[in-house]
C-alpha cells in the first residue's frame, strides 16, 4: 500500500472545456483513504472526464488533483497503487486470457502460479474460456476478463468507470461484492456508474456530479 495519511483522492476547482464547451465547472471531490466513491449523473455531464483527469488520463484546465497526495501519474508508485479501467482494454495479438492475467502477475512481481488465476478466472465465469484469446469473447465477458485483470493485481486505489456496463445481473451482483471486499481489506474506490443498486451493493457512497459542481461542493 502506498501513503495513506492523504486522502486517496483530492480534486480541486476542476475546469474542463472541450474547445468553447465547458464540461467540469469548479468541480471538487474528495475520497478518503480507505473510502469508496461513486460519481452519478446523466450521460454526458461529464463522470468520465473526471475520472480520466484523476487518473492522470487528461490535463483540466484548471484546478489539482492529488491522489494520496501526489500529482497523479507523475511516478511509477502511481501506478503501482491506481488500477483503473478507465482506459479501454489493448489485448495482446495472440496471447489467451490466461497468459493476460499470468503477464498482469508479473508486471506486479507476484508469481502467476501462486497469484489465484485460475481461482479468479473461475469466479469470473471465465474458466472455459482461460485459452481463447479476448477479441474472440463477447463483450460481457471481455468486460469480466478486465475487471478480473484489475482486481488481481494488487492496488490501493482502483477507478472504474461504469464496471457494470455489459455484465449481466448475476456478473454485476458477483462484480459489487468483490468491490465491497476491496473496501473492506483497506482499498479506496472511485467508480462512475449509472445503476444505483450495484453502487450501493459496492458499499460505495454515492454523489452526483451536481453536487460536486460549484463553491459549495
Ligand atoms: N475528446 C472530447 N472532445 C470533445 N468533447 C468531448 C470529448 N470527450 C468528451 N466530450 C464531451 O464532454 C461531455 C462529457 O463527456 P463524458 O464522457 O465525460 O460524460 P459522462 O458523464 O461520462 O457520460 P456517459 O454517462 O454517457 O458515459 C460530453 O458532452 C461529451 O460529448
Amino acid at each position: 500500500m502506498w501513503v495513506v495519511e492523504h486522502p486517496a483522492v483530492e480534486v480541486n476547482g476542476l475546469h474542463v472545456r472541450y474547445g468553447s464547451t465547458p464540461v467540469l465547472v469548479d468541480v471538487g471531490l474528495t475520497v478518503p483513504a480507505g473510502a469508496g466513491v461513486c460519481v452519478t449523473g446523466e450521460n454526458g455531464i461529464g463522470k468520465s472526464t473526471l475520472l480520466r483527469c484523476v487518473s492522470s488520463l487528461q490535463q483540466a484546465d484548471e484546478g489539482t488533483v492529488r491522489v494520496f497526495g501526489a500529482v497523479p501519474g507523475d511516478s511509477p508508485e502511481f501506478w503501482r497503487a491506481v488500477a483503473t479501467t478507465v482506459e479501454p482494454p489493448t489485448w495482446y495479438p495472440g496471447l489467451t486470457a490466461r497468459e493476460h492475467a499470468e503477464l498482469v502477475c508479473r508486471a506486479h512481481g507476484q508469481d502467476p502460479d501462486s497469484s489465484g488465476i485460475d481461482e479468479a478466472l473461475e469466479r469470473f465465469g471465465l474458466a472455459g474460456h482461460a485459452d481463447a484469446i479476448p477479441p474472440s469473447l463477447s463483450s460481457g465477458q471481455k468486460q469480466r476478463l478486465t475487471l478480473a485483470l484489475v482486481l488481481l493485481r494488487p492496488s490501493s486505489l482502483l477507478i472504474l468507470d461504469e464496471p457494470e456496463q455489459r455484465l449481466d445481473p448475476e456478473g454485476r451482483a458477483l462484480v459489487a461484492g468483490m468491490l465491497a471486499d476491496y473496501l473492506a481489506t483497506g482499498g479506496s474506490l472511485l467508480l462512475a456508474s449509472h445503476d444505483d443498486k450495484f453502487a450501493v451493493a459496492s458499499g460505495a457512497e454515492m454523489v452526483s456530479m451536481e453536487q460536486l459542481t460549484g463553491p459549495a461542493s
